[in-house]
């Protein structure tokens, strides 16, 4: 498993005291596949993300993410700071020490791995907020990370650019067998590119593991009155 989750719980302090966010919640992700996190407005997915990347700590329960991680934000113009896709992609690694060589090489493989290799020159600000995005993929790869967390990346994008995306996180995970990504998104339609999925609700994790049962269950739950 690349991540194991096991009775998680989170309590925050908020301005009327201690408030629970997610209430003993589990689950497994297995190496090398495209998983993904659904459920409704405020259950806590974001939370369950923020526990894996180390941003919040667990206030009971255990959570082991294997190898180098990476979280990717939803905003794609809080991804890129450099002036190039190429640029951006090389400032990541500055702090590795790698001799030049390896950096080029690093960079032209991962832009490729995301289909971005063609805008490797391109302004930055000449690109689609999906474009945008594949560059922030691309960096997290160039880092040798292999548990790529994703923060409903595809919110502020259009239909082609959510497709894109998806693709690219798809093709990544699937052609190197050794990076997994967990994908947080409120989109059902997204699920036909995921090898697995978890819906939660209300802080915990209802269902997860097959992709057509958790789409099944949540299309009886969308046809009551969950606000999505
Ligand atoms: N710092 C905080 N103070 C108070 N409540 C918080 C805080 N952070 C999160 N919450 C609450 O915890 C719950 C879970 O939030 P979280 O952002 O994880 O949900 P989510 O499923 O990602 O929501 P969305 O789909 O709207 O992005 C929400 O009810 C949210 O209001």
């Amino acid at each position: 498993m690349a991540i194991e989750v096991e009775d998680l719980c989170l309590k925050i302090m908020g301005e009327r005291g201690e408030i629970t966010i997610l209430k003993s919640c589990s689950m497994q992700i297995p190496k090398g596949e495209f998983w993904m996190l659904l459920g409704p407005n405020g259950c806590g997915k974001s939370t369950v993300l923020k526990a894996l990347a180390g941003i919040l700590r667990p206030s009971l329960g255990h959570v082991i993410v294997r190898g180098q991680k990476s979280f990717v934000f939803q905003n794609p113009d809080h991804q890129v700071v450099m002036p190039t896709a190429e640029a951006d992609v090389a400032f990541g690694l500055g702090c590795f020490n790698l001799p030049e060589d390896e950096v080029k090489e690093r960079v032209y493989k991962s832009l490729e791995a995301v289909g971005m290799s063609m805008y490797s020159q391109r302004p930055i600000q000449t690109l689609s907020g999906g474009q945008k995005q594949r560059v922030a993929i691309a960096g997290a790869l160039a880092e040798a990370s292999q548990v790529l967390l994703l923060d409903e990346l595809t919110t502020f994008l259009d239909e082609s650019d959510q497709k894109s995306v998806l693709e690219a996180v798809q093709k990544a995970v699937h052609g190197s067998k050794l990076v997994t990504a967990l994908w947080v998104t409120h989109r059902l339609e997204e699920l036909e590119y995921a090898d697995g999925a978890v819906y939660m609700e209300n802080g915990r994790v209802i269902l997860s593991g097959n992709v057509s049962r958790v789409r099944r269950y949540i299309q009886r739950q969308k046809n009551k009155t969950i606000e999505w």
